[in-house]
């Protein structure tokens, strides 16, 4: 939208040209009062060309100049052509341009307009490393320091391809060990493993004897293993109080506990029986069968635990009455001295 087009409507021709002898007057006034004077040269970018006049100059359609509004525009009316009277709003504008400046800007327009549409291309502005994509009216895009020495770049830059917009890398990072894991040194070997499985600590015979010196220093408070020799099988003296045995009958008779007790009595005898089903009961009647056939001899009944130890003493006595007083028993608690007095 045009400025000048503000008050075509509703003002007349007479009014207008009123308005514009009482400004031209204020004018006249104001230049008489201040004597006016050429603007100084300025370094930063100018907007219009000085030599040029508002009607001479035309922007380019990258970049298109406008003026600054003003609330009040002199009428189109009130303007002859080829007046130069309008001149005056653009010389109270600080900003002049000149040709290399408004080349410049269309440079610029240019390029955004470009990198809109997506083609984007990267120019080398290395300065006097290497031959400018540049023309040399482009040279203002050059980065310079304090001195207006062109920059250099520490590396010529790289056309950025549009087709591959990233380019992978290795990292150097990643081929570092990481401080806490230390590097393998070992493979696992699966058909070693296979082969040999889990093997046993091999005995240390350093550590075997400071046991052994352990045991003999402290002999009450460990258990200890029990080591027992082996004796000939007991013969039964057939003729004498073999020839008859005992099954007590202050528990119910049951068949199969009566049956292996026979068994038991005649031949070794292995009982396989589930959970409380009076295996106790039946090695307590073979146990008092015995006490009966051999009077100076020993019965011996192994246990895993010592509580099952204990059960068994208290089974023979209340259920098969072997007195308590002729049974000892024998665990790791007791000393070794006292093992042979207790029974023998
Ligand atoms: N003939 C029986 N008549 C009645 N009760 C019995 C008889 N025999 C054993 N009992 C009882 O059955 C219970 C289990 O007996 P016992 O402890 O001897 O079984 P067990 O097979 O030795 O058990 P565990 O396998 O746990 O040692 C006990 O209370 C015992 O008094």
């Amino acid at each position: 939208m045009d400025s000048d087009e503000y008050f075509d409507d509703d003002l007349d021709s007479s009014f207008l040209n009123e308005v514009n002898a009482i400004e031209a007057a204020h004018v006249a006034a104001s230049a008489a009062a201040t004597p006016r004077e050429s603007p100084p040269s300025r370094s930063k970018p100018l907007l219009k060309p000085a030599a040029m006049s508002k009607s001479q100059y035309k922007p380019t359609n990258a970049v298109k100049l406008f003026p600054q509004p003003r609330p009040l525009s002199p009428p189109r009316a009130a303007i002859t052509e080829g007046d130069d009277s309008s001149d005056h709003y653009f010389d109270d504008d600080p900003i002049t341009l000149n040709e290399a400046d408004c080349a410049t800007l269309d440079a610029v327009a240019e390029g955004r307009k470009a990198s809109r549409t997506g083609s984007v291309h990267v120019h080398s502005i290395s300065g006097s490393s290497g031959p400018s994509n540049l023309p040399d009216r482009h040279s203002h895009l050059l980065q310079r320091n304090l001195y207006g020495e062109v920059v250099r770049d520490v590396e010529p830059s790289k056309t950025i391809s549009t087709t591959r917009p990233f380019q992978r890398t290795r990292s150097t990072l990643r081929q570092m060990p990481l401080p806490g894991l230390a590097k393998r040194s070992k493979q696992w070997d699966r058909t070693a493993y296979a082969k040999t499985g889990w093997r046993k600590p091999r005995p240390n015979p350093e550590k075997e004897k400071e046991k052994e010196k352990g045991r003999t220093s402290d002999n009450d408070g460990e258990e200890e293993a029990v080591e027992f020799e082996q004796f000939p099988a007991p013969e039964v003296p057939v003729g004498l109080a073999a020839k008859t045995w005992i099954y007590p009958l202050n528990k119910p008779k049951r068949d199969y506990q009566y049956n292996i007790v026979k068994k038991c009595l005649l031949e070794n005898t292995l009982v396989a029986l589930p959970t409380g089903l009076g295996k106790t009961f039946i090695a307590g009647v073979v146990m008092l069968n015995f006490y009966n056939w051999f009077p100076e001899g020993r019965v011996v009944f192994v246990a895993p635990t010592k509580p099952l130890v204990a059960q068994q003493i208290d089974a023979c006595h209340k259920t098969c009455g072997i007195p308590g007083s002729t049974a000892a028993e024998l665990t790791g608690n007791v000393a070794k001295d006292k093992r042979i007095t207790a029974v023998w």
